[in-house]
């Protein structure tokens, strides 16, 4: 799987390397020019003028090209992070609901956070270390036309330098892999810091033990990252220290020996004092590749599970009637992807348009499980789901079949902006925020609700009024009731429900409250991941648990 690395490289291309190419052989015409230049004799002004001409063209040519390449690496850099969020997240909302469930948020949030810059990052230093690659190997073609046993030591400097830096590239990477793992680690933790802030701040020992762990973490992340860089650093060190060392034994010893003429002397000189830089550059390749190669595997690991996860969607359209009269589970069971996991069915039961079904259940008999199979958001691992008696296939759940519900979850989310319905009709939105007492608080806005922040149970009231907007067919309600009031709990099952049924909407709600059993049409009751009808004459909840 190479998707994040064809993401990462997918605008560097010919042209960039070609003007990273002629921006180093510009350099050549600088150190070149500056090299004559200095070596002409006292008043020679030919030598002079034709050396400043050379510099002055290969100094524009170099600013041109490095002006380019700078602000196409920084649109590269940008473009890079923004690709890799938006082909991850993409991919998440695609998959099936159990997998990213599975993930957690903190696998997604650490991979969009941490790798996704990562790679943005290195995918500059990429394109400017291979730029300064160039210049490395067009300063040694210079060299070896000027002085070839410069050049030779040079190339066995820079082949020293590249072994010493290949040299436990592979524990250097294992660090780095462990810094990566840590990371992980450090977003789990303080995702649990954030999501149960009140908890926290209200259990000083609990705060303080979590806090311990996020540290553990940091601790984790910056011992790898800095024991794998020092390994580098020492590398940069002992490279940049040989060429100074080499330069000092040109420039004092050598003399000494008369081997070589002061032109060739400074020849050399100019050309590896010019090198220091692209060489300790295109050395940090090694140092990018390594990290590269850490973010790249996590990606391409969550893109991977992401892809494998993915909804099959049809390729014709599979919105389905809106007019279905009935909708019926034949033997259907769904189990959660792990070993010894809870699983429902078989479940067995048909309901026609426009009832309201009500089920109950004690806690954990799978009566949620049961809604995400029912509305399509989990594709029954076995068995039927039949509309109008007709089979659905797997490629309906997600553009055909799911859109045909509205849900109010208990942890139902209200969206400020009115994604996806910019025609709402205010008319509409005025008499349900009426009808749910929620007129004097929440307000219509061109941009959506004016407010989010509600009560409990007014946020509750707006998920349905949100649910109601959608207008589909079958209306889903786990345990809606539970955080009203009274008043408004008597208005939602006396008045609510029966203009629902009236207006021709099938609702199922997942319901304990016993005063208000009367009201539905069928009754269900789960218990152990098994549908039973719920039978009125004394069978109390209690026994039913
Ligand atoms: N994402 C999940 N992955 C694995 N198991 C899960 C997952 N969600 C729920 N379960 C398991 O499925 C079982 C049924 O959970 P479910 O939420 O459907 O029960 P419920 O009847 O709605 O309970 P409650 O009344 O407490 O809301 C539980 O034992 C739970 O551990």
């Amino acid at each position: 799987m190479i998707t994040a690395f064809k993401l990462l490289f997918a605008d560097i291309n010919g042209r960039l390397m070609a003007v990273s190419a002629i921006s180093a052989i510009t350099t050549l015409g600088i150190v070149h020019s500056i090299n004559i230049a200095l070596q002409s004799a006292y008043h020679d002004t030919h030598s002079l003028y034709q050396s400043g001409l050379v510099f002055s063209v290969a100094f524009i040519a170099y600013f041109t090209t490095q002006l380019f390449f700078q602000r196409r690496t920084l649109t590269l850099t940008e473009n890079t992070i923004m690709r890799v969020r938006l082909a991850i997240l993409d991919a998440v909302r695609s998959a099936k609901l159990a997998n990213v469930e599975k993930l957690g948020p903190q696998t997604i949030l650490s991979a969009i956070a941490y790798d996704a810059n990562v790679m943005s990052q290195l995918n500059r230093f990429v394109v400017v270390s291979v730029g300064q690659l160039f210049t490395v190997v067009a300063a040694l073609l210079y060299l070896c036309v000027v002085l070839p046993v410069g050049a030779l030591i040079a190339s066995v400097l820079f082949v020293l330098a590249a072994l010493a830096y290949k040299y436990r590239l592979s524990a250097i990477e294992q660090a780095m892999a462990d810094g990566r793992q840590a990371e992980d680690g450090f977003f789990g933790a303080m995702h649990s810091l954030l999501t149960g802030i009140k908890e926290n701040k209200q259990n000083q020992q609990r705060s303080d033990a979590l806090f311990d762990d996020i540290s553990e973490q940091a601790h984790k992340v910056r011992d790898n990252k800095v024991w794998a860089d020092t390994r580098f650093i020492n590398n940069q060190m002992i490279l940049m220290a040989t060429m100074y060392l080499v330069v000092a034994v040109v420039v004092f010893i050598v003399p000494f020996y008369g081997v070589l003429s002061p032109e060739q002397r400074m020849s050399f000189v100019i050309i590896i004092l010019f090198l220091v830089s692209p060489f300790h550059s295109s050395m940090e390749l090694f140092r990018v590749l390594a990290q590269l190669r850490v973010s790249k595997a996590t990606l391409d690991n969550l893109y991977e599970q992401t892809q494998q996860a993915k909804e099959p969607v049809a390729e014709i359209n599979t919105a389905l009637n809106f007019t279905v009269k009935t909708l019926s589970f034949e033997q259907a069971h769904f189990q959660y992807d792990s070993e010894g996991a809870f699983n429902i069915g078989p479940i067995n039961f048909s309901v026609n348009a426009k009832e309201i079904i009500f089920i109950s259940g004690g806690n954990g008999s799978g009566k949620t499980t049961l809604l995400k199979m029912l509305t399509g958001l989990y594709a029954p691992t076995q068995g039927n789901i039949r509309l109008d008696g007709k089979v659905l296939e797997q490629a309906q759940y997600a553009h055909g079949y799911r859109q045909l519900f509205a849900t109010v979850f208990a942890d139902s989310m209200v969206f400020k902006p009115f994604y996806g319905a910019k025609n709402t009709d205010k008319a509409v939105l005025l008499h349900w925020l009426n009808q749910a007492k929620l007129a004097d608080k929440v307000h219509w806005t061109e941009q959506g609700f004016s407010t989010t922040e509600l009560s409990t149970g007014q946020l509750k009231r707006l998920a349905l009024v949100q649910a109601l907007m959608e207008d589909r067919p079958f209306l889903v309600l786990d345990e809606f009731a539970a955080n009203l009031d009274p008043e408004f709990k008597h208005t939602f099952y006396h008045l609510w429900l029966p203009q629902l049924k009236a207006a021709g909407k099938t609702v199922f709600v997942i319901t304990h409250d016993e005063p208000y059993f009367s009201v539905c049409d069928k009754h269900y009751l789960m218990r152990e991941g098994q549908l039973h009808p719920y039978l009125s004459s004394g069978q109390s909840l209690i026994n039913a648990m």
